[in-house]
């Protein structure tokens, strides 16, 4: 007999005490193994309006609710014993009439009253805080939806006149009683105007695409166990249908996912994985981001997602771009890299100039023209240099002008080599030129998380390793947290991902309210060197929460008592401290952090490892914060002068680069503040960072 868990299953259990887990999962595998077993003290939910719920005993308090139907049965909910069967008591489980999908409907006439904003406590001001004008939010949100229109997204029909009826003051406490599809629709139509088009209703009710991401159906025991192993790891069972797609679909190219943070790239990525392995059994895959803490992270998260399949794991090697390259270099030369320092290459621009009489040329321009044109399109002659189109960039260089300089570039070059140094750019090119021609390549896939960071050399380095295959290249990004590369045409490198670029919607991660004001911080629309347009607009959050605060306070004094109490606040709400991050832009306003943290008298750590090994509250530069997630978060210094940073200001070599140090240094602030899941507080001491008046306009 199938089993089908429902996420609500997977949810109530994770609310439960590790010993109350343990025994409800032994009672969910005797289910399975014989549902008719009288051990099991089976109940029928009398006051149920559904005849085919019933309880089944776990100890003297605990009740698991199962639904029988033909000859399946479902793991509902589990809970204690009368807040389980209040549970079941006010549910259903019907096929939606118009959407035709499997729901589990919450009875409407059993609701007494939707609270406008429950579980939230009242929040007393903090000192210097301001607060961004109010939205006017009791306007009536889908007065001019018709009651059709309204089920037709899978409203369930006890819920269309509440639905047609709430303003944005009620919309979120109504929506905690909708199905998700329904409630993401509503709040896609309240940020865009248009109603998603219905999924066609020509499946199996549990096969419909808005069932398949709330149930699943088990076959045995081994996928049981595997599932309830994972309770508080939803993403790892339950997917989203535009994330199932992504993961589940054949593409005739390569492909990329973006979408703002926390709309589940990095989980689709992973998924991507593992279906390829499952799907391939020769094939070998690399998962790959820009740093080895990020590249940790995702090896734990695969090793989740693949607990019950161990042998897969063994097909795949997760490490960062440069380990990556490195690795393959020592295996090639039997040597290991040794890489040059930015600050090493900056000294010798300096040295080569002054040799041939070229000081004239500030040490920015030298080092933004090497980084940016000459080592990342790694120019190995005069010729090329004088012919490299130098995209973008405002202050043209004559003939003559590229002349000299050569001589500089190609003296540094000399340099590097007899030192038996390179820079990251030649260890990339370095693999890429070895593989490039090869029919033997180290990998059959490569999935990239974090694309939107992936400098020339390295695309070009992942393309070498790889066979030409239709579906070997797969990257997860967004383009608005680029925050260490210049921008660069992708199909110029041959990686076309026209028509295969697709956008995610739903953000997991940040309440309505931090996301709705991070996403003030970034334009509506962001368009690639392609073309390809990344449409910001109408993400939907799937839950509410508080206001973020932000402080601007008269001195640094001030910002640090805000701070501390912002800090003692959250920790008696009982977040702990492994769920805190503390951020600031550059390592020297980090004693202002730690500052803030001793005055409220907790324990800081500043490396990832340490936050896992001990209860503290992680501290660092917002580089720091990228791939990372925090029920709360900090973001402290947000000065003039400090964001931007002056001097990467100062450093600019021309108009073009100076657009470019400003949009990252904001998507920088946007990376911090969308780590938060709950809160978000940010500070500076006045008048404060320009980018902060982004978030007070309305
Ligand atoms: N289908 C899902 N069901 C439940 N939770 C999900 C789902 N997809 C993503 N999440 C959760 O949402 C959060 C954000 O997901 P993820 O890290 O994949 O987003 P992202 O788009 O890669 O974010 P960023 O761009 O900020 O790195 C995570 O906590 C993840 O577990």
């Amino acid at each position: 007999m199938p089993t089908i868990l429902a996420d609500s299953f997977t949810a109530s259990l994770a609310k439960l005490t590790n010993d109350e887990q343990k025994q409800a999962k032994l009672t969910a595998f005797d289910l399975q193994t014989d549902p008719n077993r009288p051990g099991l003290q089976m109940h029928r939910i009398d006051a149920s309006k559904d005849p085919n719920f019933w309880s089944v005993r776990v100890n003297r308090d605990i009740r698991i609710i199962i639904h029988k139907s033909g000859d399946s049965v479902m793991l509902a909910y589990v809970d204690h014993h009368d807040d389980a069967y209040k549970w079941a008591e006010r549910r259903r489980i019907e096929t939606h009439p118009r959407t035709g999908a499997l729901q589990i409907v919450e009875v409407r006439e059993r609701v007494e009253e939707i609270a406008l904003r429950p579980e939230l406590p009242p929040q007393t001001e903090l000192p210097f805080q301001v607060t961004p004008p109010p939205a006017a939010n009791d306007l009536p949100l889908f007065a001019s939806l018709s009651a059709e229109d309204v089920l037709s997204i899978g409203v369930p029909p006890d819920w269309v006149a509440d639905v047609r009826d709430a303003s944005e003051e009620t919309f979120f406490a109504l929506a905690g009683h909708l199905p998700q599809e329904a409630a993401e629709a509503l709040l896609d139509y309240a940020a865009t105007g248009t109603l998603k088009e219905p999924a066609p209703a020509d499946t199996a009710p549990l096969e419909h695409p808005d069932a398949q991401r709330r149930f699943r159906i088990l076959e045995g025991h081994e996928e049981l166990a595997a599932a309830l192993d994972q309770p508080f790891e939803k993403w790892a069972v339950f997917l989203h249908p535009s994330q199932r797609a992504l993961v589940e679909r054949d593409f005739s190219g390569p492909v990329r996912v973006i979408g703002s943070a926390g709309t589940g790239k990095t989980v689709v990525a992973l998924h991507r994985v593992a279906r390829i392995l499952r799907q391939d059994p020769i094939a070998r895959v690399l998962l790959t981001t820009f740093s080895e803490p990020l590249a940790a992270a995702l090896n734990h998260k695969l090793r989740v997602l693949l607990a019950d399949e161990p042998a897969l794991k063994e097909r795949v090697v997760t490490s960062s771009f440069q380990r990556s390259a490195a690795e393959l270099f020592s295996l090639i030369t039997g040597r290991r890299p040794y890489i040059i320092s930015p600050d090493q290459v900056r000294t010798l621009l300096r040295e080569a100039a002054e040799v041939s009489g070229l000081a004239r040329y500030t040490p920015q321009f030298l080092l933004s023209e090497w980084q940016h044109v000459v080592d990342a399109w790694q120019i190995g002659t005069e010729e090329a240099y004088a012919a490299v189109p130098r995209m973008g960039r405002k202050n043209r260089l004559g003939a003559k002008q590229r002349e000299e300089l050569w001589a500089v570039f190609s003296a540094v070059r000399e340099q590097i080599r007899a030192k038996a140094m390179m820079t990251e750019s030649d260890l990339f090119t370095a693999v890429a030129d070895h593989f490039q021609s090869r029919g033997d390549k180290p990998y059959t896939h490569i999935v990239v998380d974090e694309a939107q960071d992936l400098g020339v050399a390295e695309l070009r380095f992942l393309q070498a390793i790889v066979p030409p295959q239709p579906d070997a290249l797969f990257f997860a990004g967004d383009i608005g947290q680029r925050i260490f590369q210049q921008p660069f045409s992708w199909k110029g490198l041959g990686v076309d991902i026209r028509g295969r670029s697709f956008t995610l919607k739903v953000n997991y991660r940040t309440s309505h309210q931090i996301r709705r004001m991070a996403d003030r911080l970034l334009p509506a629309n962001v368009r690639d060197v392609d073309g390809e347009e990344d449409q910001r607009k109408g993400t939907v959050s799937v839950f509410d929460g508080v206001d973020p605060t932000l402080v601007l306070a008269p001195t640094q004094q001030d910002e640090t008592v805000a701070a501390a109490a912002f800090l003692e606040r959250l920790l008696s709400d009982g977040i702990g401290l492994n769920e805190i991050g503390m951020f600031c832009r550059s390592n020297q306003e980090l004693p202002r952090v730690a500052q803030a943290a001793e005055l409220a008298g907790i324990e800081t750590t500043s490396s990832l490892a340490g936050r896992n090994a001990k209860e503290a509250v992680l501290i660092g530069t917002m580089h720091l914060a990228k791939g990372l997630e925090f029920r709360a978060v900090l973001i402290l210094a947000c000065d003039e002068g400090v964001l931007p940073l002056s001097s990467r200001i100062e450093d600019v070599a021309d108009e073009f680069e100076l657009d470019e140090v400003v949009a990252t240094e904001r998507q920088l602030l946007y990376v911090a503040a969308t780590r938060a899941r709950d809160h978000l507080f940010i500070s500076a001491v006045a008048p404060g960072s320009e980018f902060l008046e982004d978030f007070l306009q309305n």
